[in-house]
């Protein structure tokens, strides 16, 4: 039986990634051993078959004895155990959240709804490193695959709303405790409906630019507020987010040769775990809506095409509904009055599903069919 490691199924994207294998019945069919830099000995995680205890996520030797080996432990890990690894001749699958590998030549980067065909070539082509994309990029992808299939897009921009649990757990739990912080030194006026209003502001904003206002992870105030900034500056002037959506589609869609031209600003706001985006689109060949919602709708099994309508706009269009669902729902979809053949739209879905579970999660499934 195929032999296969789970490292970082403790973290936020490793936990998601269990609660989904456990939730689609996949413990069958493979040997699952589970390694941690922290919890080796320990009891294994509940997941529906006995597992052994934890081994040392730097037993290298045990590593060595994989067939495929997922990674959502993060880059460091990535970066000191992987070439590691490989140096001892190790040939097996390695699948990986972590961005490290994405834009190395030997890696493929996985979304298979959008790019199965890259995917199959890349197993046929005995390629062993398989990367989940940066959860923004295989959002969007998830949302326009449509528009991308049928060489429709001529150039994009995407504006990002991005929620905290891309920037980790801890900045997750001081988004909340901003929050609470907020609400509870307001509390009195809060509670007083003749209060005045300018008060109310006064005090919220007195809050925030508090000293002793929670800022250790993210620097700043987020609740109630937002953040113009995702990730470490580059040479261009982008944001290494905002440089991710160019090369990272491209590489995707396979057109690293022929890149589609896609920029845009990445901002962080106060939503638990659910990225939204806005879209301008510059289509190839102009097309009336109607038949742009109909390829968007077609094209996957998650997108779900939303009426440019306000109630339903309101209603499902929002991180609210969408957390902790597959849905990848793209609605706001109209013309826009630049000219022929300029669209926007705006879609919401779940960084930790698509954009960061579900990917590796479907990788796995395609090696365990291949191989078996
Ligand atoms: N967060 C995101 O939105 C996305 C993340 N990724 C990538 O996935 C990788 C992992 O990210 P993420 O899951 O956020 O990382 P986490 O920080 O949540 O988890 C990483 C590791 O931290 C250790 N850890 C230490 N303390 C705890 C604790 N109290 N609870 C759980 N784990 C703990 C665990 O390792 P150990 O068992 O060894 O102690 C765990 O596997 C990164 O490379 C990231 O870039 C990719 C797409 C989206
Ligand atoms: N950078 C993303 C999260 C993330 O982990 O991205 P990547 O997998 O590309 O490092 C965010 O902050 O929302």
């Amino acid at each position: 039986m195929l032999k296969t490691g789970f490292v970082g199924w403790r973290g936020m994207v490793g936990s998601v990634l269990m609660e989904r294998m456990r939730a689609e019945g996949d413990f069958k069919g493979f040997e699952p051993l589970f390694f941690s830099t922290s919890q080796a000995g320990q009891a294994g995680p509940d997941v529906g078959i006995d597992v052994p205890p934890v081994a040392d996520a730097f037993d290298y030797d045990l590593l060595k004895s994989m067939d495929i080996i997922i990674s959502c432990q993060g880059g460091g890990y990535t970066e000191k155990c992987y070439p590691e690894l490989r140096k001892t001749g190790w040939n097996g699958y390695w699948i990986d959240a972590a961005s490290t590998l994405r834009m190395a030549d030997h890696s493929v980067i996985i979304l298979d709804p959008v790019n199965r065909n890259v995917i199959d070539k890349a197993l046929d082509n005995g390629v062993k490193d398989y990367v989940g994309g940066n959860c923004t990029v295989s959002l969007m992808l998830m949302a326009l695959g449509g528009l991308f299939e049928k060489n429709l897009v001529e150039w994009m921009t995407s504006m990002t709303y991005q929620a905290a649990s891309g920037a980790g757990a801890n900045n997750m739990r001081e988004l909340v405790n901003q929050m609470r912080v907020i609400g509870t030194d307001a509390e009195a006026l809060l509670n007083n409906p003749s209060s005045a209003i300018a008060e109310l502001d006064r005090q919220v904003i007195s809050c925030m630019r508090a000293e002793s206002f929670p800022t250790e992870y993210f620097g700043v105030p987020l609740a109630a507020s937002l953040i113009p900034w995702i990730d470490r500056p580059m040479e261009s002037g982008q944001t290494r987010e905002e440089w991710k959506g160019f090369v990272e589609t491209n590489k995707i869609l396979g057109r690293s040769d022929n890149p589609v031209p896609i920029d845009g600003l990445c901002v962080r706001i106060g939503s638990m775990r659910c990225h939204s985006q806005a879209f301008t689109i510059r289509l190839t060949k102009d097309i009336p809506a109607n038949e742009i919602e109909s390829l968007l709708a077609e094209h996957n099994d998650w997108v779900k095409v939303i009426p440019n309508e306000k109630e339903i706009s309101m209603q499902e269009l929002s991180p609210a509904k969408v957390t902790g669902t597959l849905a990848v729902p793209v609605g706001r979809i109209r013309k826009l009055n630049m000219g022929q053949g300029y669209i926007t739209a705006f879609s919401v879905g779940d960084q930790l599903l698509w954009g960061a579970a579900e990917p590796l999660r479907r990788m796995l499934g395609i090696l365990l069919e291949r191989l078996a």
